[in-house]
């Protein structure tokens, strides 16, 4: 067998409605702006340049993912291929600064709470009421959960711990297969999925941000270790841009 047999490509929805707006999202479930969908369609159109052609897709159970998967998935002419969906890949859940804006967060509590609740690996953010108007504790996607399994608010290190066990059980199984599997899923869910890939350490995964629709293709080899450290961005250029309008959010607008 080849030294990297195996092909994982990761892909962050494009930009949401409330990327646009500069709102922590979280768990709620907004749609894709105009400039996410053709986001996600250039995404698809990379693959495709690329021969980079996905077999099976796993999504969240967010709008803005499988939007993004489907219409990526047109535009490479992979429409057809199975697709997955689980919660395990939705967004980290922002607790009770779910629906808040970036900036009057920065603003009202100053750089560095600001940092810990955003990009800190173990700091979640204060917990969401049960009945808060931007809970999901009782939508009916979630019914099957018991309720300590739904999130109230998570840290990076809480997405881990429930990711972790849909890529051993549900993206690894597919890999095994020769399949090249496409995770179309969210920042802070793909953070922790790359966190686990290259072995970034709980300090350094502060400074890693993923841009919006732009696919980051891995080679695993037998171990499911990166032959290609941290990724590779189907389009570099694009993606560090945008990896610095990510960073920056809060400090603008
Ligand atoms: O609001 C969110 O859910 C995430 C992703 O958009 O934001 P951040 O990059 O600040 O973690």
């Amino acid at each position: 067998m080849a030294d990297a047999p195996y092909k994982l490509i990761l892909l962050r929805h494009g930009e949401s409605e409330w990327n646009e707006k500069n709102l922590f999202t979280g768990w709620v479930d907004v749609n894709l702006t105009p400039k996410g969908e053709k986001e996600a369609t250039r995404g698809g159109e990379l693959l495709k340049d690329a021969g980079l052609l996905p077999d099976v897709v796993h999504t969240s159970v967010q709008k803005r993912a499988i939007r993004t998967a489907q219409l990526a998935l047109e535009a490479a002419d992979r429409h057809w291929i199975p697709v997955h969906r689980h919660w395990r890949l939705n967004e980290r859940h922002y607790g009770a600064l779910q629906g808040k804006d970036k900036a009057q967060t920065l603003a009202e509590f100053g750089e560095e709470q600001f940092m810990l609740w955003r990009r800190s690996y173990d700091t979640p953010p204060p917990a969401l009421d049960r009945d808060a108007e931007y809970s999901q504790f009782s939508d009916p996607r979630y019914a099957m959960l018991p309720p300590e399994l739904r999130p109230q608010t998570e840290c990076l290190k809480d997405v881990v711990v429930r990711m972790l066990p849909y890529w051993f059980d549900a993206i690894v199984p597919d890999l095994l297969t020769g399949r090249t599997v496409l995770v179309a899923a969210h920042g802070n869910s793909l953070r922790a999925l790359v966190k686990h890939l290259d072995g970034v350490s709980d300090a350094d995964i502060a400074g890693l941000n993923i841009p919006t629709g732009i696919p980051l293709s891995y080679e695993l080899d037998a171990e499911f270790k990166p032959q290609n450290p941290g990724g590779t961005y189907l389009d570099p250029d694009a993606a560090a841009a945008a990896i610095e309008a990510v960073k920056n959010q809060g400090k603008k607008k």
